[in-house]
């Protein structure tokens, strides 16, 4: 009787690379405010990562930490403990002007309540990141005028904010928070002032041009319907993650 020969195990191409860094991860980090009494334990030991062209939301209750997350991860604040990591670059390990200028050039951001600067037009408000950057003029009015596109608002670049309903500021603001093709991109409830048909169609957007651009996204929400377009969801209740990941 032969013995069934087993064929050598040959180490895979991929089994022998390195996983790929995570655009944007954290490794239990903790955000303290305030003495005594009143201290309040915002984040209590969250790690999680994000990789490039994922959208991972971040789901909780109201007071359960998620803006104070965002802007840990985005190095808006700095944790009480814990570690942040932007691609290879350890922004809790950096001096300030690094987080600054990690922030310009790598991460954009989106806000609830929009965040566009009323005297500019649509055009210019999304070409302020570009600005920032000290892109050339010439190759700024071609990128602002792509990214208008790709938001559908190509023929309201002149307009103001206030000549533009909810749904188009807050499109104007992805555009905005993508022109520069930033690593991560970070949104804090960015459809929580919007009617939940207009809510859809933009996280719609944002998820489609996320995964065009490869770039790394944390949304916060505690609008269960908008749960549905994430990649992945973690659950946020009293700052600790709970519960497995869940991956839709
Ligand atoms: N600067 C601060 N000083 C003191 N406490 C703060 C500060 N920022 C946040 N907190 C507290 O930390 C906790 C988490 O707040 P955070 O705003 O991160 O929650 P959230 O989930 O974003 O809430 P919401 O959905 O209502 O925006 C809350 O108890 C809040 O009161």
């Amino acid at each position: 009787m032969s013995t069934p020969t087993t064929p050598p195990s040959v180490p895979s191409a991929a089994a022998a690379t390195t996983a790929p860094t995570a655009a944007l991860r954290c490794a239990d980090v903790t955000r303290t405010f305030g003495r005594g009494d009143a201290q309040v334990h915002a984040l209590q030991g969250v790690t999680l990562e994000v990789a490039a062209g994922e959208l991972l939301v971040v789901r909780g209750p109201s007071g359960s930490g998620k803006t104070t997350l965002l802007n840990v991860l985005g190095g808006l604040d700095a944790p009480t403990s814990g570690r942040v990591w932007l691609g290879e670059r350890e922004l809790t390990a950096v001096p300030a002007d690094e987080v600054l200028a990690a922030r310009r050039d790598e991460i954009g951001y989106v806000f609830q309540s929009f965040g566009l600067v009323p005297v500019l037009s649509a055009a210019e408000n999304v070409e302020v990141p570009l600005r920032l950057r000290r892109v050339p003029a010439g190759e700024r009015a071609e990128r602002v005028a792509d990214a208008l596109e790709r938001v559908g608002l190509s023929g309201h670049a002149d307009q103001r904010p206030y000549e533009l309903s909810g749904g188009q500021q807050q499109r104007v603001g992805i555009a905005r928070a993508l022109v520069a093709e930033p690593r991560v991109l970070l949104a804090d409830e960015p459809t929580g002032q919007l009617d939940s048909a207009t809510g859809r169609r933009v996280m719609d957007l944002l998820r489609e041009l996320v995964h065009t651009a490869g770039t790394a996204a944390v949304v916060t929400t505690h609008d269960p319907e908008l749960v549905a377009r994430a990649d992945r969801v973690v659950d946020l209740h009293d700052g600790a993650l709970r519960g497995p990941t869940v991956a839709l």
